[in-house]
């Protein structure tokens, strides 16, 4: 490298360095303009002081679910003061107890006691609260596929949607987000004759619209001219792999990092190459992290083998698990359309219909991140 392209030790390649920070909100959030429509419809009754609709928000990982509803939030409080909003993470708060002092603490601005209080002791001074100050309250529960793991999902709900049954004049309404839309299958029925959420699809992003998305990110973030064209490609590609744009921050980050270590003015290909092995595994420990023990089984015996028939895939399964071809075969359909294995027809068989199961992820990925 010649001098001239070496960076200095008190330079960086970083304009604004929190733009690469996963919690950072950007400004452009292009591309989901009918999921902030619906999101903006079912909230607007807020606006008159009304209870909103409950939305589900389903996704595969880093398709913008999240801070789609942030937006919408910010958008609310923009115009009016009717409305409190609180996102509680489930993967943190993973029970009713946590779930309803996270929403006590912001709606009240003081945690509740940490112990010798009920659960029941707490919601009822917040629902009493939002009934003095005359405000509806709009829940996120983000993953909320973690509180059914410990049998928490249905008491949560019910209590923050029948909520003006016991407390009249009290207006809350949820915003579930979860990967997988099932798990609204998994209430039980006082919850889901009640919940009934606007259901709002956010597909995986396509390539242009990745592209589109981290052009504007390294606008914003880097210094001019310093990533290269070949690496903003290169990363667009990686992204598309699994259409998560957290992978797509993050290696910006870590590209840009990488740049700055071997003090080059430049990103290039060779530090998203460097950069992509970490950022990916945000991305698969996500996916892995949501899938139940039987998928994840599956999972396992997939990446054992390179490469298997769904038929002695599924003698494997069920010598394991008893559980018949039907559940097998919703299983692995699931497990197809989440991009977490494929399963092509190999053109062999009796009818050359055998179909060959291999994993998206490699095996030390899989050991790596379910042991
Ligand atoms: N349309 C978009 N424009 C700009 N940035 C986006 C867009 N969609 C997602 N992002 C960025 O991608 C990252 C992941 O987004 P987000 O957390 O909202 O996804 P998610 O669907 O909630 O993911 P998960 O299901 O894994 O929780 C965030 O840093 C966010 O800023």
């Amino acid at each position: 490298m010649k001098e001239k392209d070496m960076l200095m030790w008190d330079e960086t390649l970083f304009k604004e360095s929190d733009i690469f920070e996963l919690d950072y909100l950007p400004d452009y959030f292009p591309h989901r303009d009918a999921q902030l429509n619906t999101i903006r419809f079912a909230l607007k009754p807020a606006l008159r002081g009304g209870r909103p609709l409950n939305c589900l928000l389903f996704g595969p990982p880093g398709t913008g679910k999240t801070s789609a509803s942030l937006k919408i939030f910010d958008e609310l409080k923009e115009y009016t003061d009717k409305v409190l909003t609180v996102k509680v993470n489930c993967q943190i708060d993973s029970t009713r107890f946590a779930v309803i002092s996270r929403i006590y603490k912001s709606v009240m601005g003081v945690a509740p006691p940490a112990s010798g209080v009920s659960f029941n002791r707490i919601f009822d001074k917040l629902a009493k609260k939002l009934i003095d100050l005359d405000k509806v309250l709009v829940v996120v529960l983000d993953d909320i596929n973690y509180l059914f793991y410990e049998g928490h999902a249905d008491e949560v709900m019910y209590s923050l949607l029948r909520a003006h049954e016991q407390y009249p004049g009290s207006k809350i309404s949820v915003i579930a987000i979860v990967n997988d839309p099932e798990v609204i299958y998994g209430f039980d029925q006082r919850v889901s004759s009640v919940f009934l959420p606007e259901e709002i699809e956010f597909p995986r992003y396509e390539f242009s619209e990745i592209d589109d998305i981290l052009a504007d990110r390294i606008r914003r973030g880097f210094f001019p001219n310093v990533v290269t064209a070949g690496a903003q490609k290169m990363m667009a590609e990686f992204v598309s792999e699994s259409g998560d744009l957290r992978v797509g921050v993050d290696l910006l980050k870590r590209s840009g990092l990488n740049a700055e270590k071997r003090a080059s003015k430049k990103v290039d290909e060779e530090d998203v190459k460097k950069a992509y092995t970490a950022s990916r595994s945000l991305y698969i420990s996500k996916t892995l992290s949501n899938l139940t023990d039987h998928e994840k089984l599956i999972i396992r015996l997939v990446a054992e083998s390179k490469e298997i028939t769904a038929g002695d895939l599924y003698e494997k399964f069920n010598a394991q698990t008893n559980l018949g071809y039907t559940r097998f075969y919703e299983i692995m359909n699931k497990m197809i359309s989440a991009n977490v294995v494929t399963a092509d027809f190999s053109g062999k068989g009796s009818k050359g219909r055998t179909r060959i199961i291999r994993s998206v992820f490699k095996k030390e990925e899989v050991d790596a991140l379910l042991k």
